[in-house]
């Protein structure tokens, strides 16, 4: 019993921040989604004793309600283990990032704070869409490229086929491959040893000036923002005065140190260590992914690579109840605090009243925001069908007409794999086509995108009207070949959306003042106490009472009474 005491207590007395440099390794996880990234992360904090075998699978880095329930890493966690290695101790600092295509550029800024990466492909599934993009933008990085074929232990594991494509597609020799089951814990050890003996330690100087790189931040409510950086170069001290590159703003250093993976407070952070850092930042604007910090009295160069989050994908967010507009704007600003990738915009609609527009990195993104909305703050609320931003030339008459998807290059990774590479308009690929691709092809292929810039093209305003109102929410921007059956699927199925009413509806879509397809919504009365004989009162309030909730989730437009979820499940096509 003493013993154990005493064992904790010297461990939190190393001071983990003298570590020598030699013997320092920084580097990140990197895989398709469900390749098993978290589980492999989870296991190599188990056996380096950075958390207790108790807490085995509970995936430690995964840690928003979120991502345990979508099984998907949303935010980037980070942690430094402590391994012994041929008698020698090393600080090995993990960083894991996330695996979705919306958050590429998060991956990019988490590699540039290594030097080398565990690339993770399951012997089953093998070489996938994300699996070739990360590994590309950690080729580009030329960082070392560790590669690990987990899930062996799996009845249809094919090592050997997987290790052929990684060789074909990254030149990369099979022998350098470690085969494990990230579950059973089975080589795992290997991959630790690998760590050590082939990624380099960080190329620093700790006599230099200060430098970091922010890789990710958060908002504290109590201490504000916290921003984890990789130090490479110099030192830096609680109380001394930094400044961000980007803002150019100076703040006092209240708090660094490690991530084991909670914080671990330290007094100086150190060239090569990665650790956290809280200095008085209010926004988690003040460290943007990317940006560098420096000492205030020793500037330097902002190191390369930053770029502001740009939003891709917007939508119109509405409180259900115009009553739930403080809540909702509460729970949007608490949300944005810990997220800068998100754009708000205050927007109101003749339908929604007021609301919001927000713009996302992705669809997912997207998915994950409204998500968090509801689980962490309990909010109601309407989600307008996302939209892509569009560069118009007003007045223009000459416009290039564009196919809407020009396959660019086809990759062959092995006999039963081909990579194809196309331009798409991201008008194409937002609302369904990633259900729409894993289904044709029984959930075989993957698919991930780059933005590649903007490019003219044939659109038009397609509106769409109930009983003679425009509902600015429904309104969409179609190519010109597509309008006509756009317009008349909407119809046809926000005829299917909405429920009979007591009145006739007219659903229409029109171009300008030409109506292109129209549905009619007979008239209806539903009587909810029909079936209610004699003078049971408490069952007649039970009836009401849920026939006003139901009502809850409609939403009155003009007269019309329309569903939540017809705003996003009318733009789904169905018919591709
Ligand atoms: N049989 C088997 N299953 C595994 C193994 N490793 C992970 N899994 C399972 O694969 C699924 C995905 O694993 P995760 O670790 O969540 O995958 P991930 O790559 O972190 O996913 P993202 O964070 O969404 O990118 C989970 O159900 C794991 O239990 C393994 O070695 N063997």
């Amino acid at each position: 019993m003493y013993r154990l005491i005493f064992y904790f207590a010297l461990k939190e007395t190393i001071d983990l921040s003298k570590f020598p440099v030699d013997r320092i390794r920084n580097f990140c996880i990197i895989a398709h989604i469900d390749h098993g990234k978290s589980t492999l992360a989870d296991r190599l904090l188990e056996i380096t004793g950075t958390v207790s075998k108790t807490e085995k699978n509970k995936q430690v880095l995964d840690k928003l309600q979120v991502e345990r329930e979508r099984g998907i890493t949303v935010k980037a966690q980070t942690a430094s283990l402590l391994y012994n290695h041929q008698g020698q101790q090393y600080l090995l600092n993990l960083i894991d990032t996330p695996g979705h295509v919306d958050f590429s550029y998060e991956v990019s800024r988490s590699i540039s704070a290594c030097q080398g990466v565990l690339l993770i492909v399951d012997a089953n599934q093998g070489i996938q869409a994300q699996t070739m993009a990360n590994f590309y933008l950690a080729f580009e990085a030329q960082l070392s490229i560790i590669p690990v074929i987990n899930k062996i232990d799996l009845k249809n594991a094919d090592p050997e086929t997987v290790e052929s494509q990684i060789e074909k597609a990254f030149d990369i020799p099979r022998a350098e491959c470690i085969r494990i089951s990230a579950k059973l814990g089975t080589n795992v050890e290997n991959v630790l040893q690998a760590v050590v003996d082939r990624i380099p330690p960080p190329p620093v100087s700790t006599d230099g000036p200060f430098k970091a790189l922010v890789f990710d931040s958060s908002f504290d409510h109590y201490r504000g923002v916290v921003a984890n950086i990789a130090v490479f170069g110099g030192r830096v001290r609680r109380g001394d005065k930094i400044v961000s590159a980007h803002l150019g703003k100076a703040y006092e250093v209240n708090e660094l140190g490690l991530l084991r993976p909670e914080e671990h407070p330290t007094q100086k952070l150190f060239a090569g260590q990665v650790g956290y850092i809280i200095a008085g930042m209010k926004d988690v604007k003040e460290a943007q992914i990317g940006d560098t910090l420096y000492l205030q009295e020793q500037p330097v160069e902002a190191l390369p690579g930053f770029k502001r989050a740009k939003a891709m994908v917007f939508a119109g967010i509405y409180p259900m109840d115009q009553s739930e507009y403080p809540g909702l704007r509460s729970a949007i600003e608490r949300l944005t605090l810990n997220d800068s990738s998100v754009t708000v915009q205050r927007d109101s609609s003749m339908a929604l009243g007021a609301g919001w527009r927000l713009g996302f990195l992705g669809l997912l993104h997207m998915e994950v925001f409204n998500q968090r909305l509801e689980q962490e703050y309990n909010a109601s609320v309407i989600v307008t069908a996302p939209t892509v931003p569009y560069k118009a030339i007003l007045s223009s008459a000459k416009l290039i007409k564009t196919r809407r998807a020009v396959q660019k290059n086809m990759v062959y990774i092995d006999d039963q794999r081909v990579m194809i590479k196309y331009l798409f308009p991201l008008n194409e690929i937002i609302v369904d086509f990633y259900d729409l691709l894993k289904s044709l092809s029984s959930g075989y292929a993957s698919f991930d995108y780059e933005i590649a810039g903007y490019q003219a093209a044939d659109l038009i305003k397609l509106d769409i009207l109930l009983n003679g109102r425009p509902v600015e929410e429904l309104t969409t921007i179609v190519h010109t070949d597509r309008a006509y059956s756009t317009g008349k699927a909407v119809c046809e199925r926000l005829k299917d959306s909405i429920p009979r009413q007591l009145f006739e509806i007219a659903i229409q879509a029109v171009i300008g003042s030409k109506v292109i397809a129209r549905e009619t919504i007979k008239a209806y009365r539903k009587n909810v106490l029909a079936k209610c004989y004699g003078g049971d009162i408490t069952r007649k309030m039970k009836l009401l009472k849920r026939q006003a909730e139901g009502k809850k989730k409609m939403r009155r437009i003009g007269n019309v009474e329309v569903p939540k979820d017809a705003f996003i499940n009318v733009l789904k096509r169905k018919d591709k």
